[in-house]
């Protein structure tokens, strides 16, 4: 692929810079590119660091950028807790508190009992550094050394470490000489923070981001930071425009959506498609095995699986799945994949070997150490336990107690001081639901997907089935104070129209919007379904395909 001349600005510039990307204008692909040219130029012990939303989106951009078998060297690809946790915490903060007494466990602040709960009512994401007390610190401190870091505050933790550890401070500055973060839009402060600081060691920043595509607000994220760093003058500032996903019917009504001045590309065809579907989600299901023929032949989709249907709710893709008929895979997150202890991570890993073909076990091994580090005794172990577990996924049935075994044999030769009981329960769960376990396969080329519009970004498909568009739902909008439905309220428009844009936006060749006459609400119960604001919002109608469905 031969980047366009605005990717090669990007190529070309050498220092810090804030990209601001559009869907669909290869800022992955940028990204990659970026990386693989720094890699050639980095000495063996030097490397980048590069910090994706989730694990998902950071194998991809790993896969993508060593994909001419570049070594990567000695660099970081993961999330920013992992980063936090694995560059800063683990190795420094020993430093700073004392040796933890045990084996360090990743725990929630929200399952410690109400009386322990309580010391944290001074914590917040938005927290500054500056604003912690000595109290505050020390109550830190108690937990790391009693081997325990709660995961909300893995931030303002490595914050801190950070900036009072020199050595820290110095090993970030010897090894990596570029810090990459995609999707900046959805940063947190306490991220925000560290990529300036990091930054600060002359260390090459660059943060690539959508400001409409912020999602995550809900979870303390927020756009203005990357707002910020347009503005700043240490950052060069790029922009990358051009939407070479979509057909121009679909880049100009998601355009329309955010702005009504948008400019118009010209177009013969509107390719996207409105349906108010007679009946509940089960009368979707039978509508939507109509729809995934008709259109697989119309549009020339070579795969079922380049087809995505995308729900507001895990509720409405649950329904979705039982109900539908045509072969499909409903994509789940899991409490292990999510989990950030050590022998969890082992375990996912190990399963997406088990499953998918493109996983390779030394992949799975040298995230953790490295091949050469282990004694030979060790190698002759984990072979042996290689085959075991492909033994057992190549058998019919899933031998459960025998690959657990192995698992925990893995991990033990891998990672022996970080062995976690939480981990092992974690993977029990998944082993024992199914919808969990197919995850972890490869989507058969013959499978249409099912996810929610959250798990959709930073995803392509040819085309979108985009349901859950009703009143009430999306966006959310909810009564004002004494149950005033006459006067209701909405949760947060901007970031609701910001999801639903993301979702029209993975669509290559076309988008089916669908409502319908009765909708499945969060108790079980049925509701009238009217269409979402969304459909009807100014006049953006005249931008979608005209069928006698889409009569409002
Ligand atoms: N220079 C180019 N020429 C042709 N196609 C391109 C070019 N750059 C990117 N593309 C294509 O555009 C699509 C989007 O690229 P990519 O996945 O890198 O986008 P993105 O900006 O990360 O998207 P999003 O933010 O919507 O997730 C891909 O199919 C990619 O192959």
């Amino acid at each position: 692929m031969k980047p366009t001349e605005q990717q090669k600005l990007i190529l070309d510039y050498d220092g810090n810079s804030v990209v601001i990307a559009a869907p669909g204008s290869g800022k992955t692909f940028v990204i990659s590119e970026k990386i693989k040219g720094n890699l050639k130029n980095l000495l063996e012990h030097q490397g980048v660091i590069a910090i994706s939303y989730t694990n998902k989106a950071s194998t991809e951009l790993k896969n993508r950028s060593l994909s001419n078998g570049e070594n990567s060297m000695s660099s970081f690809f993961g999330t920013i807790d992992k980063f936090n946790l694995s560059e800063i915490i683990i190795p420094f903060a020993k430093h700073l508190f004392g040796i933890p007494k045990i084996q360090i466990k990743i725990t929630k602040l929200s399952s410690l009992p109400k009386y322990e709960s309580k010391n944290f009512e001074w914590f917040n994401r938005n927290l500054a550094l500056e604003k912690l007390s000595n109290a505050n610190i020390d109550l830190l401190k108690s937990y790391f050394l009693s081997g325990s870091i709660l995961i909300e505050t893995i931030g303002i933790l490595a914050n801190y470490v950070y900036t009072n550890s020199i050595a820290c401070q110095n090993y970030i500055r010897a090894r990596y000489k570029y810090i990459y973060i995609d999707e900046y839009q959805d940063s947190g402060f306490e991220q925000h923070q560290i990529f300036q600081k990091i930054k600060f060691l002359d260390i090459k920043a660059i943060a690539v981001g959508d400001l409409n595509q912020s999602i995550y607000a809900f979870s303390g994220k927020d756009a203005k930071y990357l707002e910020e760093l347009t503005k700043d003058e240490t950052f060069k500032y790029f922009k990358l425009d051009k939407n070479h996903r979509c057909h121009p019917s679909i880049i100009n009504y998601s355009n329309y959506l955010l702005n009504i001045k948008t400019e118009l590309i010209p177009t013969e065809k509107n390719l996207v498609f409105f349906s108010r579907v007679e009946g509940n989600e089960q009368a979707i299901a039978n509508w939507l095995d109509q729809k995934i023929k008709i259109v697989q032949e119309a549009f020339n989709i070579e795969k079922r699986n380049h087809i995505a249907i995308l729900t507001r709710t895990t509720r409405t893709s649950e329904i979705i799945n039982i109900q539908l008929k045509e072969p499909h895979k409903l994509s789940v997150s899991n409490e292990l994949d999510n989990n950030l202890n050590v022998w969890s991570s082992i375990f996912s890993n190990l399963l997406h070997f088990g499953y998918d073909k493109n996983f390779k076990f030394i992949d799975v091994i040298e995230v953790f150490t490295s091949y050469d580090n282990l004694k030979n005794s060790d190698l002759e172990k984990l072979k042996f336990a290689k085959q075991k577990i492909e033994g057992v996924f190549s058998a019919t049935t899933l031998n459960k107690e025998a690959l657990t075994a192995e698992f925990i044999n893995v991990a033990k030769i891998i990672a022996p001081k970080s062995k976690s009981q939480e981990s092992i329960d974690l993977l029990t769960s998944v082993l024992n639901n199914p919808i969990e376990l197919k995850s972890y396969e490869p989507t058969n080329e013959n499978e249409v997907n099912i996810l929610t519009l959250h798990k959709s970004k930073g995803l392509e498909y040819d085309f979108i089935f985009h349901l859950d568009l009703y009143e009430w739902v999306f966006p959310n909008k909810k009564p004002s104070k004494n149950n005033d439905f006459k006067n209701p309220v909405f949760s947060d428009w901007t970031q609701d129209l910001n999801l639903h844009y993301v979702g029209i936006t993975r669509a290559r060749k076309g988008c089916w919007l669908v409502s319908s006459t009765k909708r499945t609400n969060n108790d079980g119960a049925t509701k009238n379904g009217n269409d979402s604001e969304f459909i009807w919002k100014d006049e953006i109608k005249k931008l979608r395909f005209e069928t006698k469905d889409t009569k409002d």
